[in-house]
């Protein structure tokens, strides 16, 4: 199969006005398995997710999928921290990235339900989606950034904000869209980063500090650093 991956970021760094807010940084992300990226905030989380997937270009370095850019922008999916909906219905926006992508309405429409109903929002159809519960809107963002069927997702915090029913819900999803698709996603929330993880990122100050596979970095984390953050402890 032709696939997106792996992704490569080459002494990638993303600025602001000349600041450095991430990077340099150099990883590489294979094919399988979730990726959590955790560490205290303002560690750049947010902005190595934006980086990977190419809301702004990098400063320096280089961020190479292992298709053109324009093909694998297409296989890509982004939750924001805020999920934002259009000021249509639930049907319509699950139905928007197919249309956008030339799905003939009754066909985009279909799969539109069939997605809600597989998210529990299937008697939300035709809800306005700005009125949505914040964990309403959560599963509707995801749903929607799965609709396509991405090669890769990328999520950050998916579940801020929300209580532990519509967490669980939130990391249900996560866990079966993982069966086919990449998942790169930041949190806070260290029981989740340790229910969905495969692989650990742990960022400092904008750079990655500590990486691996997330059972050996939880149970062994290498650095005094990491060691202090999944203690709880403040990290300066
Ligand atoms: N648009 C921007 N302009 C200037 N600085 C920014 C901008 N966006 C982020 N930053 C700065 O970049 C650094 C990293 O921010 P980022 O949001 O990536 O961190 P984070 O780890 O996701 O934080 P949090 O856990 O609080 O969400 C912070 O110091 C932040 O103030």
């Amino acid at each position: 199969m032709v696939t997106v991956l792996p992704l490569r970021l080459t002494g990638a760094t993303l600025a602001r006005r000349g600041r450095t807010l991430v990077g340099p940084i150099d990883l590489t992300l294979a094919a399988g398995g979730t990726t959590v990226v955790i560490g205290p905030n303002g560690s750049g989380k947010t902005s190595l997710l934006r980086l990977m997937h190419g809301l702004q270009r990098p400063a320096a370095g280089r961020v190479e999928w292992a298709l053109p850019d324009a093909s694998a922008r297409t296989r890509q999916s982004y939750v924001f921290q805020q999920p934002v909906a259009l000021r249509r219905s639930v049907l319509e926006n699950l139905a928007f990235p197919l249309r956008l992508r030339g799905v003939p309405r009754a066909r985009a429409r279909a799969a539109a339900e069939d997605a809600a109903r597989r998210v529990g929002l299937d008697d939300r159809l035709s809800q306005s989606a700005p009125s949505l519960s914040g964990g309403e809107m959560q599963r509707l963002a995801l749903a929607r950034a799965l609709i396509t069927d991405p090669e890769i997702l990328f999520a950050d915090e998916p579940c801020a904000a929300l209580d532990g029913a519509a967490t669980r819900r939130i990391e249900g999803m996560l866990l079966s869209a993982a069966a086919t698709t990449r998942i790169v996603m930041a949190t806070h929330d260290m029981g989740q980063a340790r229910r969905l993880a495969r692989e650990v990122i742990f960022l400092l100050h904008g750079r990655i500090h500590e990486s691996g596979p997330a059972d050996a970095f939880f149970d062994a984390p290498r650095t005094l650093e990491a060691r202090a953050f999944l203690n709880g402890d403040i990290l300066e």
